[in-house]
Protein backbone atom coordinates (compact mmCIF):
# COMPACT_ATOMS: atom_id res chain seq x y z
CA UNK A 1 0.00 0.00 0.00
CA UNK A 2 1.22 3.60 -0.69
CA UNK A 3 1.90 5.77 2.45
CA UNK A 4 -1.36 7.32 4.12
CA UNK A 5 -0.88 10.86 3.68
CA UNK A 6 -0.86 13.02 6.92
CA UNK A 7 -3.89 13.63 8.93
CA UNK A 8 -6.30 10.83 7.67
CA UNK A 9 -8.41 9.33 10.66
CA UNK A 10 -8.46 5.99 11.42
CA UNK A 11 -12.46 6.36 10.94
CA UNK A 12 -14.30 8.60 8.52
CA UNK A 13 -17.44 9.96 10.64
CA UNK A 14 -20.22 11.49 9.73
CA UNK A 15 -21.36 15.10 10.23
CA UNK A 16 -24.60 15.64 11.84
CA UNK A 17 -26.14 19.08 13.56
CA UNK A 18 -22.03 20.18 13.63
CA UNK A 19 -20.70 17.23 15.20
CA UNK A 20 -18.40 14.32 13.59
CA UNK A 21 -20.53 11.40 14.77
CA UNK A 22 -20.61 7.09 14.31
CA UNK A 23 -23.42 5.51 13.27
CA UNK A 24 -26.15 4.91 15.04
CA UNK A 25 -25.30 0.97 15.41
CA UNK A 26 -21.49 1.52 15.09
CA UNK A 27 -21.34 0.01 11.59
CA UNK A 28 -18.57 1.14 9.08
CA UNK A 29 -17.10 0.28 6.08
CA UNK A 30 -13.66 -0.49 4.57
CA UNK A 31 -12.14 1.74 1.90
CA UNK A 32 -9.34 0.73 -0.61
CA UNK A 33 -7.34 2.78 -2.14
CA UNK A 34 -6.41 2.05 -5.80
CA UNK A 35 -2.68 1.95 -6.02
CA UNK A 36 -2.38 -1.05 -4.08
CA UNK A 37 -5.88 -2.05 -3.65
CA UNK A 38 -5.62 -2.03 0.72
CA UNK A 39 -8.19 -1.37 2.99
CA UNK A 40 -6.19 2.32 4.50
CA UNK A 41 -9.41 3.60 6.29
CA UNK A 42 -13.04 3.26 7.26
CA UNK A 43 -15.90 4.82 6.89
CA UNK A 44 -19.34 4.80 9.24
CA UNK A 45 -21.76 3.48 7.41
CA UNK A 46 -25.09 5.29 7.68
CA UNK A 47 -28.31 3.42 7.83
CA UNK A 48 -31.90 5.08 7.75
CA UNK A 49 -31.10 6.20 11.57
CA UNK A 50 -28.29 8.24 11.05
CA UNK A 51 -30.02 9.66 7.99
CA UNK A 52 -32.96 10.52 9.69
CA UNK A 53 -30.99 12.40 12.51
CA UNK A 54 -29.44 14.45 9.63
CA UNK A 55 -32.10 14.73 7.88
CA UNK A 56 -34.03 16.27 11.53
CA UNK A 57 -30.59 18.39 11.94
CA UNK A 58 -31.06 20.04 8.92
CA UNK A 59 -34.60 20.88 9.03
CA UNK A 60 -34.26 22.29 12.64
CA UNK A 61 -30.94 24.80 10.83
CA UNK A 62 -33.45 25.36 7.86
CA UNK A 63 -36.70 26.12 9.83
CA UNK A 64 -35.21 27.68 12.93
CA UNK A 65 -31.57 29.21 11.87
CA UNK A 66 -31.15 31.96 10.12
CA UNK A 67 -29.34 30.81 6.78
CA UNK A 68 -32.38 31.15 4.67
CA UNK A 69 -33.28 34.28 5.54
CA UNK A 70 -29.47 36.28 5.00
CA UNK A 71 -29.39 38.79 2.60
CA UNK A 72 -27.74 37.47 -0.85
CA UNK A 73 -24.59 39.48 0.35
CA UNK A 74 -24.23 37.48 3.69
CA UNK A 75 -24.43 34.43 2.14
CA UNK A 76 -22.48 35.30 -1.07
CA UNK A 77 -19.29 36.67 2.02
CA UNK A 78 -19.80 33.25 3.57
CA UNK A 79 -19.40 31.32 0.15
CA UNK A 80 -16.15 33.49 -0.78
CA UNK A 81 -14.28 32.34 2.37
CA UNK A 82 -15.76 28.68 1.55
CA UNK A 83 -13.65 29.07 -1.92
CA UNK A 84 -10.60 31.17 -0.50
CA UNK A 85 -10.13 28.06 2.03
CA UNK A 86 -10.30 25.30 -0.65
CA UNK A 87 -7.98 27.66 -2.68
CA UNK A 88 -5.84 27.37 0.65
CA UNK A 89 -5.89 24.02 0.79
CA UNK A 90 -5.80 22.69 -2.80
CA UNK A 91 -2.54 21.23 -2.25
CA UNK A 92 -3.03 19.18 0.53
CA UNK A 93 -6.77 18.24 -1.23
CA UNK A 94 -5.85 17.58 -4.14
CA UNK A 95 -2.97 14.92 -2.79
CA UNK A 96 -5.89 13.31 -0.80
CA UNK A 97 -8.22 12.91 -3.75
CA UNK A 98 -5.46 11.77 -5.71
CA UNK A 99 -4.93 9.09 -3.06
CA UNK A 100 -8.58 7.92 -2.58
CA UNK A 101 -9.38 8.27 -6.30
CA UNK A 102 -6.52 7.30 -8.08
CA UNK A 103 -6.57 10.67 -10.61
CA UNK A 104 -3.03 11.83 -11.93
CA UNK A 105 -2.46 14.71 -8.99
CA UNK A 106 -2.22 17.57 -12.03
CA UNK A 107 -5.68 16.81 -13.22
CA UNK A 108 -6.92 16.71 -9.06
CA UNK A 109 -5.25 19.90 -8.73
CA UNK A 110 -7.38 21.42 -11.56
CA UNK A 111 -10.24 19.46 -10.03
CA UNK A 112 -9.66 21.71 -6.60
CA UNK A 113 -9.48 25.10 -7.97
CA UNK A 114 -12.75 24.24 -10.30
CA UNK A 115 -14.23 23.29 -6.74
CA UNK A 116 -13.33 26.93 -5.54
CA UNK A 117 -14.63 28.18 -8.80
CA UNK A 118 -17.63 26.89 -8.27
CA UNK A 119 -18.09 28.55 -4.95
CA UNK A 120 -16.64 31.82 -6.42
CA UNK A 121 -19.51 31.76 -9.03
CA UNK A 122 -22.79 30.95 -7.09
CA UNK A 123 -21.54 33.96 -4.50
CA UNK A 124 -21.48 36.44 -7.29
CA UNK A 125 -24.49 35.00 -8.85
CA UNK A 126 -26.95 35.33 -6.04
CA UNK A 127 -25.55 38.51 -5.07
CA UNK A 128 -26.55 39.65 -9.17
CA UNK A 129 -29.41 37.64 -9.13
CA UNK A 130 -32.58 39.52 -9.75
CA UNK A 131 -36.74 38.73 -9.10
CA UNK A 132 -39.41 40.27 -11.44
CA UNK A 133 -42.13 42.04 -11.17
CA UNK A 134 -45.44 42.76 -13.24
CA UNK A 135 -47.28 45.53 -12.87
CA UNK A 136 -51.04 46.02 -14.43
CA UNK A 137 -50.68 49.97 -13.94
CA UNK A 138 -53.23 51.01 -11.44
CA UNK A 139 -54.30 48.02 -10.61
CA UNK A 140 -51.89 45.05 -9.70
CA UNK A 141 -48.46 44.20 -8.80
CA UNK A 142 -47.33 41.17 -8.76
CA UNK A 143 -43.46 40.07 -7.56
CA UNK A 144 -41.85 36.53 -7.97
CA UNK A 145 -39.39 35.57 -5.49
CA UNK A 146 -36.92 33.06 -5.11
CA UNK A 147 -37.68 30.83 -1.73
CA UNK A 148 -35.08 27.92 -0.80
CA UNK A 149 -36.65 24.61 -0.99
CA UNK A 150 -35.71 23.03 2.33
CA UNK A 151 -33.48 20.13 2.95
CA UNK A 152 -31.60 18.90 0.01
CA UNK A 153 -30.31 15.50 -0.83
CA UNK A 154 -26.67 15.55 -2.57
CA UNK A 155 -25.59 12.15 -3.64
CA UNK A 156 -22.41 11.92 -5.68
CA UNK A 157 -20.33 9.82 -7.29
CA UNK A 158 -16.67 8.18 -7.41
CA UNK A 159 -14.70 10.03 -10.35
CA UNK A 160 -14.17 13.65 -8.91
CA UNK A 161 -16.18 13.57 -5.85
CA UNK A 162 -14.93 16.85 -4.35
CA UNK A 163 -15.38 18.84 -7.32
CA UNK A 164 -18.78 17.40 -8.60
CA UNK A 165 -19.83 18.04 -4.45
CA UNK A 166 -19.22 21.58 -4.55
CA UNK A 167 -20.99 21.66 -8.10
CA UNK A 168 -24.03 20.59 -6.00
CA UNK A 169 -22.85 21.94 -2.41
CA UNK A 170 -22.25 25.93 -3.39
CA UNK A 171 -25.81 26.25 -5.45
CA UNK A 172 -27.48 24.51 -2.55
CA UNK A 173 -26.03 26.69 -0.18
CA UNK A 174 -26.37 29.90 -1.94
CA UNK A 175 -29.98 29.32 -2.37
CA UNK A 176 -29.93 29.38 1.47
CA UNK A 177 -31.08 25.33 1.38
CA UNK A 178 -29.71 23.02 3.99
CA UNK A 179 -28.09 19.84 2.92
CA UNK A 180 -27.02 16.58 3.88
CA UNK A 181 -24.57 15.23 1.24
CA UNK A 182 -24.19 11.22 0.90
CA UNK A 183 -20.54 10.85 -1.37
CA UNK A 184 -19.93 7.63 -3.05
CA UNK A 185 -18.82 4.74 -0.74
CA UNK A 186 -15.75 3.55 -3.21
CA UNK A 187 -14.58 7.63 -2.47
CA UNK A 188 -15.69 9.15 0.70
CA UNK A 189 -12.10 10.81 1.99
CA UNK A 190 -12.28 14.64 -0.10
CA UNK A 191 -16.31 15.05 1.88
CA UNK A 192 -14.59 14.83 5.59
CA UNK A 193 -12.25 17.83 4.53
CA UNK A 194 -16.04 20.00 4.37
CA UNK A 195 -17.35 20.14 7.76
CA UNK A 196 -13.73 21.71 8.99
CA UNK A 197 -13.75 23.68 5.69
CA UNK A 198 -17.80 25.18 5.68
CA UNK A 199 -17.53 25.63 9.70
CA UNK A 200 -14.67 27.49 9.61
CA UNK A 201 -16.16 29.72 6.44
CA UNK A 202 -19.02 30.66 8.60
CA UNK A 203 -21.87 28.04 7.34
CA UNK A 204 -24.09 27.24 11.03
CA UNK A 205 -23.92 24.07 12.51
CA UNK A 206 -26.77 21.96 10.96
CA UNK A 207 -26.87 23.76 7.55
CA UNK A 208 -24.59 20.94 6.40
CA UNK A 209 -24.45 17.54 7.34
CA UNK A 210 -22.64 14.52 5.56
CA UNK A 211 -23.82 10.52 6.04
CA UNK A 212 -21.17 8.22 4.61
CA UNK A 213 -22.39 4.58 3.52
CA UNK A 214 -23.46 2.33 0.82
CA UNK A 215 -26.10 3.76 -2.20
CA UNK A 216 -28.44 0.44 -1.25
CA UNK A 217 -28.47 2.26 2.71
CA UNK A 218 -27.69 5.52 3.15
CA UNK A 219 -28.45 6.78 -0.36
CA UNK A 220 -31.87 5.26 -0.25
CA UNK A 221 -33.15 5.93 3.33
CA UNK A 222 -32.21 9.56 1.89
CA UNK A 223 -33.85 9.17 -1.29
CA UNK A 224 -37.15 8.00 0.92
CA UNK A 225 -37.02 10.41 3.26
CA UNK A 226 -40.06 12.57 3.39
CA UNK A 227 -38.58 16.02 5.10
CA UNK A 228 -35.89 15.94 1.86
CA UNK A 229 -38.30 17.65 -0.93
CA UNK A 230 -35.48 17.46 -3.20
CA UNK A 231 -32.45 15.49 -4.61
CA UNK A 232 -29.21 16.30 -7.03
CA UNK A 233 -27.91 13.12 -8.01
CA UNK A 234 -24.91 12.41 -10.00
CA UNK A 235 -24.25 8.76 -11.35
CA UNK A 236 -25.03 5.76 -13.30
CA UNK A 237 -28.39 6.06 -15.80
CA UNK A 238 -29.14 2.70 -13.76
CA UNK A 239 -28.91 4.21 -10.43
CA UNK A 240 -30.64 7.37 -11.70
CA UNK A 241 -34.03 5.27 -12.75
CA UNK A 242 -34.26 3.16 -9.18
CA UNK A 243 -33.63 6.72 -7.78
CA UNK A 244 -36.33 8.54 -9.40
CA UNK A 245 -38.78 4.94 -9.19
CA UNK A 246 -38.20 5.44 -5.37
CA UNK A 247 -38.62 8.62 -5.06
CA UNK A 248 -41.80 9.28 -6.85
CA UNK A 249 -43.93 8.13 -4.30
CA UNK A 250 -42.80 11.50 -2.18
CA UNK A 251 -43.18 13.83 -5.52
CA UNK A 252 -39.79 14.92 -4.88
CA UNK A 253 -37.73 17.75 -7.04
CA UNK A 254 -35.25 16.16 -9.16
CA UNK A 255 -31.80 16.46 -11.00
CA UNK A 256 -29.95 13.72 -12.57
CA UNK A 257 -26.82 14.28 -14.28
CA UNK A 258 -26.31 10.89 -15.42
CA UNK A 259 -24.23 8.30 -18.12
CA UNK A 260 -22.46 9.26 -21.16
CA UNK A 261 -21.39 7.86 -24.19
CA UNK A 262 -21.05 11.18 -26.46
CA UNK A 263 -19.65 10.86 -29.46
CA UNK A 264 -16.69 13.53 -31.41
CA UNK A 265 -16.92 13.46 -34.41
CA UNK A 266 -13.58 14.52 -36.70
CA UNK A 267 -14.83 15.69 -40.33
CA UNK A 268 -11.98 15.41 -43.41
CA UNK A 269 -12.01 19.37 -43.15
CA UNK A 270 -11.24 19.58 -39.93
CA UNK A 271 -7.54 20.89 -38.36
CA UNK A 272 -6.51 17.30 -37.52
CA UNK A 273 -3.25 17.99 -34.99
CA UNK A 274 -6.28 20.04 -33.14
CA UNK A 275 -8.16 17.51 -32.98
CA UNK A 276 -6.09 14.91 -32.55
CA UNK A 277 -5.06 16.21 -29.13
CA UNK A 278 -8.76 17.16 -28.31
CA UNK A 279 -10.09 13.68 -28.76
CA UNK A 280 -7.30 12.45 -26.64
CA UNK A 281 -7.74 14.77 -23.74
CA UNK A 282 -11.35 13.90 -24.16
CA UNK A 283 -11.22 10.21 -23.71
CA UNK A 284 -8.21 9.31 -21.17
CA UNK A 285 -8.50 12.64 -18.78
CA UNK A 286 -9.38 11.74 -15.43
CA UNK A 287 -8.51 8.47 -16.64
CA UNK A 288 -11.39 7.84 -18.84
CA UNK A 289 -13.60 7.66 -15.75
CA UNK A 290 -15.44 10.79 -16.92
CA UNK A 291 -19.11 11.08 -18.19
CA UNK A 292 -18.76 13.67 -20.74
CA UNK A 293 -15.66 11.36 -22.20
CA UNK A 294 -15.60 11.78 -25.91
CA UNK A 295 -14.93 7.91 -25.81
CA UNK A 296 -16.71 7.45 -29.30
CA UNK A 297 -14.62 8.84 -32.15
CA UNK A 298 -16.36 9.30 -35.45
CA UNK A 299 -13.89 10.03 -38.67
CA UNK A 300 -14.95 10.78 -41.82
CA UNK A 301 -13.08 7.84 -44.42
CA UNK A 302 -11.11 10.49 -45.93
CA UNK A 303 -8.91 11.11 -42.97
CA UNK A 304 -9.45 8.05 -40.99
CA UNK A 305 -6.60 5.67 -41.63
CA UNK A 306 -4.47 8.56 -40.72
CA UNK A 307 -6.54 9.81 -37.69
CA UNK A 308 -6.45 6.21 -36.85
CA UNK A 309 -2.59 5.61 -37.13
CA UNK A 310 -1.20 9.39 -35.51
CA UNK A 311 -4.14 8.67 -32.69
CA UNK A 312 -3.06 5.32 -31.67
CA UNK A 313 0.54 6.22 -31.28
CA UNK A 314 -0.40 8.87 -29.30
CA UNK A 315 -2.52 7.10 -27.12
CA UNK A 316 0.53 4.29 -26.65
CA UNK A 317 2.75 6.98 -25.39
CA UNK A 318 0.80 8.26 -22.62
CA UNK A 319 2.29 7.79 -19.41
CA UNK A 320 0.67 5.77 -17.35
CA UNK A 321 1.85 5.25 -13.67
CA UNK A 322 1.59 6.76 -10.02
CA UNK A 323 -1.43 9.03 -9.82
CA UNK A 324 1.06 11.68 -7.01
CA UNK A 325 3.98 11.60 -9.75
CA UNK A 326 3.60 15.26 -11.57
CA UNK A 327 4.37 13.55 -15.00
CA UNK A 328 1.16 10.75 -14.76
CA UNK A 329 -1.40 11.17 -17.09
CA UNK A 330 -3.46 8.11 -16.18
CA UNK A 331 -3.49 7.17 -12.66
CA UNK A 332 -5.28 4.43 -11.13
CA UNK A 333 -8.31 2.86 -11.64
CA UNK A 334 -10.46 3.79 -8.81
CA UNK A 335 -11.35 0.00 -7.31
CA UNK A 336 -11.09 -3.43 -8.28
CA UNK A 337 -14.57 -3.64 -9.14
CA UNK A 338 -14.35 -1.03 -11.80
CA UNK A 339 -10.99 -2.27 -12.86
CA UNK A 340 -12.51 -5.62 -13.71
CA UNK A 341 -15.74 -4.13 -15.53
CA UNK A 342 -13.11 -1.74 -17.88
CA UNK A 343 -10.76 -5.24 -18.75
CA UNK A 344 -14.35 -6.92 -19.19
CA UNK A 345 -15.10 -4.58 -21.65
CA UNK A 346 -11.66 -4.91 -23.41
CA UNK A 347 -12.18 -8.44 -23.54
CA UNK A 348 -15.44 -7.86 -25.73
CA UNK A 349 -13.66 -4.96 -27.95
CA UNK A 350 -11.24 -7.35 -28.94
CA UNK A 351 -14.13 -9.78 -31.42
CA UNK A 352 -15.71 -6.10 -32.02
CA UNK A 353 -13.08 -4.10 -33.33
CA UNK A 354 -9.38 -3.63 -34.16
CA UNK A 355 -6.74 -3.38 -31.20
CA UNK A 356 -4.91 -0.43 -32.08
CA UNK A 357 -3.17 0.25 -28.35
CA UNK A 358 -3.57 -0.85 -25.07
CA UNK A 359 -5.88 -3.84 -24.50
CA UNK A 360 -5.58 -4.54 -20.92
CA UNK A 361 -3.24 -3.92 -17.67
CA UNK A 362 -0.59 -1.50 -18.40
CA UNK A 363 2.54 -3.30 -18.46
CA UNK A 364 5.28 -3.20 -16.17
CA UNK A 365 3.43 -1.37 -13.09
CA UNK A 366 2.76 -3.07 -9.48
CA UNK A 367 -0.97 -3.00 -8.79
CA UNK A 368 -4.50 -4.42 -10.65
CA UNK A 369 -5.66 -1.04 -11.40
CA UNK A 370 -3.74 0.43 -14.33
CA UNK A 371 -5.00 -0.05 -17.19
CA UNK A 372 -3.42 0.89 -20.64
CA UNK A 373 -5.47 3.40 -22.57
CA UNK A 374 -6.97 1.20 -25.35
CA UNK A 375 -8.10 2.27 -28.50
CA UNK A 376 -10.43 0.14 -30.94
CA UNK A 377 -10.78 1.28 -34.52
CA UNK A 378 -13.46 -0.22 -37.00
CA UNK A 379 -16.08 -0.56 -34.68
CA UNK A 380 -19.74 -1.04 -36.04
CA UNK A 381 -22.60 1.43 -34.30
CA UNK A 382 -24.10 -1.90 -33.52
CA UNK A 383 -21.00 -3.24 -30.60
CA UNK A 384 -21.26 -3.23 -27.26
CA UNK A 385 -18.38 -0.77 -26.91
CA UNK A 386 -19.59 1.56 -28.87
CA UNK A 387 -23.48 1.48 -27.43
CA UNK A 388 -22.71 0.97 -23.25
CA UNK A 389 -20.37 3.31 -21.58
CA UNK A 390 -17.21 1.55 -19.93
CA UNK A 391 -15.97 4.90 -18.06
CA UNK A 392 -12.51 4.14 -18.51
CA UNK A 393 -9.38 4.84 -20.41
CA UNK A 394 -10.63 2.89 -23.83
CA UNK A 395 -12.12 4.27 -26.96
CA UNK A 396 -13.69 2.89 -30.06
CA UNK A 397 -13.63 4.69 -33.45
CA UNK A 398 -15.53 4.47 -36.38
CA UNK A 399 -15.28 5.68 -39.75
CA UNK A 400 -18.26 7.42 -41.58
CA UNK A 401 -18.82 8.64 -44.99
CA UNK A 402 -20.80 11.75 -45.00
CA UNK A 403 -22.70 13.95 -42.60
CA UNK A 404 -25.90 11.81 -42.73
CA UNK A 405 -23.91 8.97 -41.53
CA UNK A 406 -22.02 10.50 -38.77
CA UNK A 407 -25.14 12.05 -37.40
CA UNK A 408 -27.17 8.77 -37.58
CA UNK A 409 -23.83 6.90 -36.15
CA UNK A 410 -23.73 10.12 -32.95
CA UNK A 411 -27.41 9.58 -31.98
CA UNK A 412 -27.15 5.80 -32.17
CA UNK A 413 -26.72 5.01 -28.17
CA UNK A 414 -29.11 5.78 -25.69
CA UNK A 415 -27.25 8.63 -23.88
CA UNK A 416 -27.28 11.98 -25.16
CA UNK A 417 -24.36 13.76 -22.81
CA UNK A 418 -22.21 16.09 -24.95
CA UNK A 419 -20.53 16.18 -28.61
CA UNK A 420 -17.75 17.15 -29.99
CA UNK A 421 -17.55 18.40 -33.65
CA UNK A 422 -14.26 19.35 -35.40
CA UNK A 423 -15.02 20.62 -38.80
CA UNK A 424 -13.76 24.07 -40.83
CA UNK A 425 -17.21 24.10 -42.48
CA UNK A 426 -19.29 26.75 -40.08
CA UNK A 427 -22.73 25.90 -41.58
CA UNK A 428 -21.82 21.76 -41.14
CA UNK A 429 -20.93 22.53 -37.39
CA UNK A 430 -24.14 24.08 -36.47
CA UNK A 431 -26.39 22.19 -38.67
CA UNK A 432 -25.05 18.84 -36.68
CA UNK A 433 -25.30 20.97 -33.18
CA UNK A 434 -28.48 21.31 -34.12
CA UNK A 435 -29.26 17.71 -34.85
CA UNK A 436 -26.97 15.72 -32.75
CA UNK A 437 -29.24 14.02 -29.73
CA UNK A 438 -26.86 15.82 -26.80
CA UNK A 439 -27.31 18.14 -23.98
CA UNK A 440 -24.21 19.98 -24.68
CA UNK A 441 -22.35 20.27 -27.66
CA UNK A 442 -18.47 21.78 -28.22
CA UNK A 443 -17.65 22.42 -31.64
CA UNK A 444 -13.84 22.53 -32.53
CA UNK A 445 -13.14 22.62 -28.89
CA UNK A 446 -12.38 20.34 -25.80
CA UNK A 447 -14.91 20.34 -23.13
CA UNK A 448 -14.49 24.23 -21.91
CA UNK A 449 -16.83 25.28 -18.91
CA UNK A 450 -19.01 28.10 -18.55
CA UNK A 451 -20.47 27.80 -14.81
CA UNK A 452 -23.13 29.84 -16.69
CA UNK A 453 -24.45 28.04 -18.61
CA UNK A 454 -26.87 24.31 -18.45
CA UNK A 455 -24.57 21.42 -18.05
CA UNK A 456 -26.84 18.56 -18.55
CA UNK A 457 -27.72 15.66 -20.69
CA UNK A 458 -31.07 14.14 -22.57
CA UNK A 459 -32.26 10.84 -22.99
CA UNK A 460 -30.67 8.40 -20.49
CA UNK A 461 -27.85 10.75 -19.48
CA UNK A 462 -30.08 12.79 -17.01
CA UNK A 463 -33.20 14.18 -16.29
CA UNK A 464 -32.78 18.72 -15.49
CA UNK A 465 -29.46 20.38 -15.98
CA UNK A 466 -27.62 22.47 -13.59
CA UNK A 467 -25.21 25.47 -14.14
CA UNK A 468 -25.63 28.97 -13.93
CA UNK A 469 -29.46 30.22 -12.71
CA UNK A 470 -30.70 27.01 -13.70
CA UNK A 471 -29.12 25.53 -10.55
CA UNK A 472 -30.44 28.39 -8.85
CA UNK A 473 -34.08 27.42 -10.33
CA UNK A 474 -33.68 23.77 -9.01
CA UNK A 475 -32.88 24.76 -5.23
CA UNK A 476 -35.68 27.43 -4.69
CA UNK A 477 -39.35 27.87 -5.84
CA UNK A 478 -40.38 30.86 -7.16
CA UNK A 479 -43.41 32.53 -4.85
CA UNK A 480 -45.55 35.09 -6.62
CA UNK A 481 -47.36 38.03 -4.70
CA UNK A 482 -49.81 39.45 -5.69
CA UNK A 483 -50.98 43.03 -4.19
CA UNK A 484 -53.85 45.05 -5.48
CA UNK A 485 -53.00 48.76 -6.41
CA UNK A 486 -56.67 50.21 -5.50
CA UNK A 487 -58.95 49.12 -8.45
CA UNK A 488 -58.88 45.17 -8.11
CA UNK A 489 -62.57 44.60 -7.14
CA UNK A 490 -63.44 41.12 -5.47
CA UNK A 491 -66.90 39.84 -6.79
CA UNK A 492 -69.93 40.47 -4.34
CA UNK A 493 -71.05 37.15 -3.15
CA UNK A 494 -73.69 36.85 -0.64
CA UNK A 495 -75.25 40.43 -1.40
CA UNK A 496 -78.34 39.62 -3.16
CA UNK A 497 -78.97 37.98 -6.69
CA UNK A 498 -77.86 40.77 -8.67
CA UNK A 499 -74.42 41.99 -7.17
CA UNK A 500 -73.20 44.24 -9.76
CA UNK A 501 -69.84 42.33 -10.70
CA UNK A 502 -70.46 38.78 -9.18
CA UNK A 503 -70.44 35.80 -11.48
N1 LIG B 1 -23.67 13.48 -15.99
C1 LIG B 1 -22.75 13.85 -15.12
O1 LIG B 1 -22.59 15.03 -14.80
C2 LIG B 1 -21.88 12.82 -14.48
C3 LIG B 1 -22.24 11.48 -14.46
N2 LIG B 1 -21.44 10.55 -13.85
C4 LIG B 1 -21.81 9.13 -13.95
O2 LIG B 1 -21.59 8.48 -12.71
C5 LIG B 1 -21.29 7.10 -12.93
C6 LIG B 1 -20.11 6.70 -12.11
O3 LIG B 1 -20.32 6.95 -10.79
P1 LIG B 1 -20.76 5.83 -9.74
O4 LIG B 1 -20.39 6.33 -8.38
O5 LIG B 1 -20.31 4.49 -10.18
O6 LIG B 1 -22.33 5.85 -9.89
P2 LIG B 1 -23.40 5.08 -8.99
O7 LIG B 1 -24.70 5.33 -9.65
O8 LIG B 1 -23.00 3.69 -8.73
O9 LIG B 1 -23.33 5.82 -7.58
C7 LIG B 1 -23.51 7.19 -7.46
C8 LIG B 1 -23.99 7.50 -6.06
O10 LIG B 1 -25.28 6.94 -5.88
C9 LIG B 1 -25.31 6.19 -4.68
N3 LIG B 1 -26.32 5.14 -4.83
C10 LIG B 1 -26.18 3.91 -5.40
N4 LIG B 1 -27.36 3.24 -5.32
C11 LIG B 1 -28.25 4.06 -4.74
C12 LIG B 1 -29.63 3.94 -4.39
N5 LIG B 1 -30.32 2.82 -4.64
N6 LIG B 1 -30.25 4.98 -3.81
C13 LIG B 1 -29.57 6.11 -3.54
N7 LIG B 1 -28.25 6.28 -3.82
C14 LIG B 1 -27.60 5.27 -4.43
C15 LIG B 1 -23.89 5.70 -4.54
O11 LIG B 1 -23.63 5.31 -3.20
C16 LIG B 1 -23.13 6.93 -4.96
O12 LIG B 1 -23.04 7.84 -3.89
C17 LIG B 1 -21.07 6.98 -14.42
O13 LIG B 1 -22.19 6.41 -15.04
C18 LIG B 1 -20.90 8.41 -14.88
O14 LIG B 1 -21.20 8.63 -16.22
C19 LIG B 1 -20.30 10.92 -13.24
C20 LIG B 1 -19.89 12.23 -13.23
C21 LIG B 1 -20.63 13.28 -13.87
O1 LIG C 1 -17.94 20.28 -15.30
C1 LIG C 1 -18.85 19.81 -14.61
O2 LIG C 1 -19.67 20.51 -14.01
C2 LIG C 1 -18.95 18.37 -14.44
C3 LIG C 1 -18.01 17.63 -14.95
C4 LIG C 1 -18.03 16.25 -14.81
C5 LIG C 1 -17.13 15.58 -15.45
O3 LIG C 1 -16.16 16.15 -16.11
C6 LIG C 1 -17.22 14.22 -15.65
O4 LIG C 1 -17.39 13.44 -14.73
O5 LIG C 1 -17.12 13.96 -16.79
Amino acid sequence: MTTVPDGVPQVLLHHIGGEDVPSADGATFDVLEPVGSAVYVRAAAGGAADVDRAVAAARRAFTDGDWPHLRARERARVLTRVADLVEAQGPRLAALETFDTGLPIRQARGQAARAAENFRFFADLIVAQRDDALEVPGSQLTYVHRRPVGVAGLITPWNTPFMLSSWKLAPALAAGCAVVLKPAEFTPLSASLWPQILAEAGVPAGVFNLVHGLGEEAGDALVRHPDVPLLSFTGESATGALIAANAAPHLKGLSMELGGKSPAVVFADADLDAAIDSTLFGVFSLNGERCTAGSRILVERRVYDEFCERFAARAAAIVVGDPADDGTEVGALVHPEHTAKVLSYIEIGRSEGRLLAGGGRAPGLTGENYVAPTVFADVPPTARVFTEEIFGPVVVITPFDDDAEALAFANAVRYGLAAYVWTNDLVRAHTFAQRVEAGMVWLNSHNVRDLRTPFGGIKASGVGHEGGYTSLDFYTHRQAVHVSLGDVHTPRFGAGAHAKDGS
